[in-house]
């Protein structure tokens, strides 16, 4: 089961609306139809719409590969630009569009055909990197988990959120293949229920043990000394280690707090934006309020009330435990330990 399938010139996205009941793909020929994707949630997930919107751009490029080379690099600005504007919230979108665009730049001069090649070859590294990232932060995480392991997830950080194998659902894998023994409580993740749907589905599959509960039990399990350990994923990492993620993230790092329960982020240095200083800065998506309002398609609250419905919400980086990367821990964030961390790694600061 893989989120994103590619063949030179034909994006397959596991329609991640129908799961767990429907296995569908849908098919994407053109850059706007990837964007289409992601914007209305086909696939989701921080890595995963990076990777699908890496495939965009080589789609482009590949639409655009029998014009001149200034009408080429119009059509890919105008594809990236369409792309990058789907879905605010997640870096990993920007962080892949811009790192295409640039291989593109490195080629002006050369024909259009060919640097559609070097896209298309582009695109399959990103989404390749990708997989290898989560097995080190996998490997990194594990190290973090006990021997028996009681875990609470927020939303989906699995394989569905990412190329395949996952963050935080990643940490997980690596710690039931190392032999210890997790059991897995996944918040069903109000409005979008990414937790029911797809985190229970993607763990059940795997025969890893998980137990699903509506967001507002996590305090009670927490209170009757059920949870050992948080694992969540990220959708943006400000340089001083605040973390935006799927909205409920922020209350359940409070609960974790409270209740001395080590909180662990899991993401890649992708998911870092250290362009700005702190969460404040991070654009928080709003979406529709029939996510709100309405529940499998039948109205639950009544017409003509008002509704809110952010998507995410920022965890400041004094509730977490670490950050887990593909680089190793970044234990008790802040920004001085964050821009030394990836300066140590070798990655801009
Ligand atoms: C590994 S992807 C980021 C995740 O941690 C996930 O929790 C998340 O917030 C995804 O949001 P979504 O709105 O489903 O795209």
């Amino acid at each position: 089961m893989d989120p994103i399938r590619f063949e030179y010139g034909v994006v397959f996205l596991l329609d991640q609306r129908l799961l767990p009941v429907e296995v569908k793909y849908m098919e994407c020929k053109s850059w706007q139809e990837v964007a289409a994707g992601i914007r209305d949630m086909v696939v989701r997930g921080a890595p995963a719409i990076g990777a699908s919107a890496a495939f965009g751009m080589a789609l482009a490029a590949k639409q655009w590969s029998s014009v001149d080379s200034e009408r080429f690099f119009a059509g890919l600005e105008e594809a990236a630009k369409g792309l990058k504007a789907t879905r605010p919230t997640a870096v990993n979108l920007a962080w892949a569009v811009e790192r295409m665009l640039n291989v593109a730049r490195t080629q002006r001069g050369v024909a259009p055909r060919e640097i559609a090649d070097i896209l298309d070859a582009e695109a399959r590294r990103i989404a390749q990197e990708d997989i290898a990232v989560n097995k080190k932060i996998g490997d990194f995480g594990a190290g973090l988990i006990n021997d028996k392991a009681r875990i609470l997830t927020h939303c989906n950080a699995g394989a569905l959120a990412t190329v395949g194998y996952g963050t935080a659902l990643g940490v997980i894998r690596r710690a039931v293949a190392h032999g210890k023994e997790v059991h897995v409580f996944a918040d069903e993740t109000r409005p979008y229920l990414q937790g029911a749907r797809l985190t229970a589905w993607e763990l059940h599959r795997d025969e890893i043990p998980v137990t699903v509960i509506a967001d507002n039990m996590a305090g009670f399990l927490m209170k009757q000394g059920k949870i050992d350990v948080v694992i969540v994923g990220a959708d943006r990492i400000a340089a001083n280690g605040d973390v935006a993620n799927k909205i409920g993230t922020y209350s359940v790092a409070v609960l974790a707090a409270a209740h001395n329960i080590p909180f662990y982020v899991a993401a890649p240095y992708s998911t870092f934006d250290l362009a700005i200083k702190s969460g404040e800065q991070i654009p928080i998506e709003e979406r529709c309020e029939t996510e709100i309002t309405h529940f499998a398609g039948r109205r639950i609250a009544p017409e003509g009330i008002g509704c809110y419905n952010p998507s995410f919400d920022v965890t400041p980086a004094n509730l977490i435990t670490a950050i887990i990367t593909e680089f190793g821990v970044i234990e008790k964030p802040d920004e001085e330990r964050v821009r030394q961390f990836f300066a140590e790694a070798g990655h801009e600061a």
